[in-house]
């Protein structure tokens, strides 16, 4: 059965959306730039109402110690994921909150997955997600799509997840191509930037299921 994150969340409609859906994980986003940033008093909230069989991930851009420590404690996360951080500083964060933590890899090409190498020692997960443009805003929740050809055949140095551009109208074809244990979505589950759908996430996940 292949699991679902759904990132982004930050009202409780359609956090409840997602766990009634049967999201494996839901996703919060500490990044002041995001449209998608979730403060912590509203973390706790959100955290309170999920069940223990669903993890909390907490997305960072390169966080420093005192956003982590703050956020782990506020939305209690189970697990961390880290954006345009290098492997060094991840295994460093995953040391110091005893994290559970996803790598995110940004694929265009696939000189690109040579990075997943250097994440092996790092992270216990990488999430692979579509390269953004240079100079954009965020480096994830874009709605861009990557090559899934990309990862045909790669030998996947870690337990891994698939992200970038995925919707209720293409996750089943992507799950068919690469074969993803896990399949992560944000913008596609919007009306817009930071404004989740619930129906959008129930139509998701019932793709995924099927
Ligand atoms: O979603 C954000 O606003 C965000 C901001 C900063 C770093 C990462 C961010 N999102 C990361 C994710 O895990 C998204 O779910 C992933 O990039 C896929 O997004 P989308 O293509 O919109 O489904």
């Amino acid at each position: 059965m292949t699991g679902a994150k759904i990132c982004g969340l930050s009202d409780p409609a359609t956090l409840d959306a997602a766990v009634a859906g049967g999201a494996s994980n839901v996703g919060f986003v500490f990044f002041a730039p995001s449209p998608r940033d979730l403060p912590f008093d509203r973390a706790a909230g959100l955290a309170a109402r999920v069940p223990e069989h669903v993890g909390i991930v907490g997305v960072f851009v390169d966080p420093d110690d005192a956003l982590i420590d703050a956020a782990v404690a506020a939305g209690s996360l189970t697990a961390i994921q880290l954006h345009k951080t290098a492997p060094p500083r991840i295994a460093e964060l995953r040391r110091r909150t005893g994290r559970e933590t996803w790598a995110a890899l940004a694929v265009k090409t696939r000189a690109d997955l040579d990075g997943a190498r250097a994440l092996a020692q790092a992270a216990d997960r990488i999430l692979y997600d579509a390269k953004t443009p240079e100079g954009a805003a965020l480096p994830g929740g874009m709605g861009l799509r990557f090559d899934w050809e990309l990862l045909r055949g790669f030998a996947h140095p870690l337990p891994w997840a698939l992200s970038g551009g995925l919707d209720a109208g293409n996750v089943g074809e992507a799950i068919e191509r690469t074969g993803a244990p896990l399949v992560d979505v944000s913008s596609g589950v919007e009306t817009a930037p930071g404004v989740k759908d619930a129906g959008k996430i129930a139509a998701f996940l019932k793709a995924v299921r099927r």
